[in-house]
């Protein structure tokens, strides 16, 4: 028989198993539900994950070794857009016809920071901590900010501005921190904001207070690094609309470079190195060509060669692999092992004049219906 004692002990243990049970299963339920309603914990996962990559990538090649726990949740969320200077795909090489200022950069901002001790010895030789490219869209400004990077071996935090305007009240002044503070921590290092003016275009009364804040506090953190002289980190900023930016922002900024709409001798440049590995007819002038496409910028210029390039491939393939009309794709497969003739050999691909021609003139019909459609949405609006 059991004795009065026991049974109570027995009762009083039960007890405890049983709000010790349901006190876990409150816990672990209202942590699971706080973890389903914040919209951030899915992007903070994603982020912590991205972030451990890139610092291990960060640690193979540094001496110095970070940990993710070095960093605050707030750096970790940055460090998911962080690009080591390894992964960099561009260098000077890949960027034609801007030799004098690519000559200004080098001696600017490269120089310093790659012979840190050397420029160390004056306050006037120091790299600037705020670098502005200006330009017409797609003249080669993103690709010089990453041959920047690449050629100092500085790491690149590519700052995505949507990051920034979190809608959690708060969160923005605290990533807008974590960027520098980031930067400060795995230097020498380069803050790249493109379209900095969508940005930090003059601020006025059309801000949220949560986005003028976090702006606020963006400045706050970029002065502080402005007057930390041995601290290598850059603000590289790029934009379309310099006249668009606050004053106080440009003055953060002294260096600044112009990366104009190329002329003759520079189009010329860049058509060279686009095309430097197609296979080209001799009937090719690139001279002429640069002659025919004033007002194009690189991108353009890219945009007419790739366009030329697809021409001639699709017409290989349709003289070759007879594609004509009611054609099933299995019925003519290219058979490289019976053919004596491989793809990369075959004059048939080789780029005409006539080709990069007819690819200029689709697309001066398409820039002025582009423009078109532009002026009349204007006068739509007026
Ligand atoms: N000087 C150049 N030499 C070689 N390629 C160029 C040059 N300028 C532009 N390009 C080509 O145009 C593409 C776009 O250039 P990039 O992104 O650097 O322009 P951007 O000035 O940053 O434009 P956006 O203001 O629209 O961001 C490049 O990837 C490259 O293919």
């Amino acid at each position: 028989m059991d004795s009065p004692d026991g049974g109570t002990h027995g009762h009083i243990l039960a007890m405890v198993v049983r709000v010790c049970a349901v006190t876990a299963i409150t816990y672990y339920s209202a942590k699971w539900m706080l973890g389903a309603l914040d919209p951030n914990s899915k992007m903070r996962k994603k982020a912590k994950q991205v972030a451990e990559q890139q610092l291990r990538k960060l640690n193979s090649s540094a001496a110095q070794k970070f940990r993710t726990r070095d960093f605050n949740e707030h750096e970790v969320v940055i460090a998911s857009h962080l690009v080591t200077p390894e992964d960099i795909d561009v260098s000077w090489a890949d960027i034609a016809g801007l030799d004098g200022v690519i000559q200004e950069l080098r001696e600017t901002v490269v120089l310093p920071v790659r012979h840190r001790e050397l420029f160390r010895r004056s306050q006037l030789w120091r790299a600037p901590k705020g670098v502005l490219l200006h330009g017409p869209p797609g003249c080669g400004k993103t690709l010089i900010a990453k041959a920047i990077a690449k050629d100092a071996g500085m790491r690149f935090i590519n700052l995505d501005v949507a990051v920034l305007t979190d809608k959690w009240y708060g969160e923005s002044q605290k990533l807008a921190t974590a960027v520098f503070t980031l930067a400060q921590k795995i230097q020498p290092c380069i803050i790249f904001i493109d379209e900095i003016e969508s940005f930090l275009r003059m601020r006025g009364s059309g801000d949220h207070e949560a986005t003028a804040m976090m702006k606020t506090q963006f400045m706050l953190q970029w002065d502080g690094l402005m007057s930390s002289a041995n601290v290598c980190v850059l603000v590289l900023g790029a934009t379309n609309r310099p006249q668009d930016l606050d004053k106080a922002i440009l003055r953060r900024m002294p260096a600044q470079f112009h990366i104009g709409v190329p002329h003759d001798s520079q189009r010329q440049a860049i058509l060279r190195l686009i095309l430097q590995s197609e296979q080209l007819n001799p009937s090719v002038n690139l001279k002429e060509l640069a002659r025919l496409t004033p007002g194009f910028s690189g991108s353009d210029l890219r945009e007419l060669c790739r366009h030329a390039s697809m021409y001639r491939m699709r017409l290989f393939m349709r003289e070759n692999l007879n594609m004509g009309e009611g054609a099933s794709e299995g019925e003519f497969q290219w058979d490289f092992a019976s053919k004596d003739q491989s793809l990369q050999d075959s004059q048939q691909l080789e780029i005409h004049m006539d080709d990069l021609l007819k690819s200029l003139t689709v697309m001066k019909v398409s820039k002025f219906q582009a423009h078109n459609a532009f002026v009349e949405k204007d006068l739509e609006l007026d």
